[in-house]
């Protein structure tokens, strides 16, 4: 899969506006989640672990208690791309689903 650069990143960034862009590494998104607790933060990395298997791409991630830390990036094309785009929205949408059930 091909990297995304300059304008064709920008736009495809523009759908996760909740993360932000680092430049290093040819590019990763990251975003922190805060959860009610420690089970709902396991519970959605559960969820987005199968989610990430199904997709075989996969997070960096870092969990302590109720918070979940999360890197996006495609190590096959050293830098940002789709896949990486579309597992924050799947986040984004699991996020969502269990904030406004808390
Ligand atoms: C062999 C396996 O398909 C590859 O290692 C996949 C798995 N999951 C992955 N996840 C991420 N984040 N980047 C990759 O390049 C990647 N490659």
């Amino acid at each position: 899969m091909k990297r995304l650069t300059g304008v064709e990143r920008d736009a495809a960034i523009s759908a996760v506006p909740e993360w932000t862009l680092l430049d290093e590494a040819g590019g990763q998104l990251q975003r922190e989640f805060v959860f009610a607790g420690f089970g709902p933060a396991f519970a959605f990395m559960t969820e987005v672990a199968l989610a990430a298997e199904r997709a075989d791409h996969h997070p960096d991630w870092r969990n302590v208690y109720d918070r979940v830390w999360v890197t996006l990036t495609t190590h096959d094309a050293q830098g940002l791309t789709q896949k990486d785009v579309s597992l924050a929205q799947v986040m984004d949408a699991a996020y969502a689903r269990r904030a406004s059930s808390t």
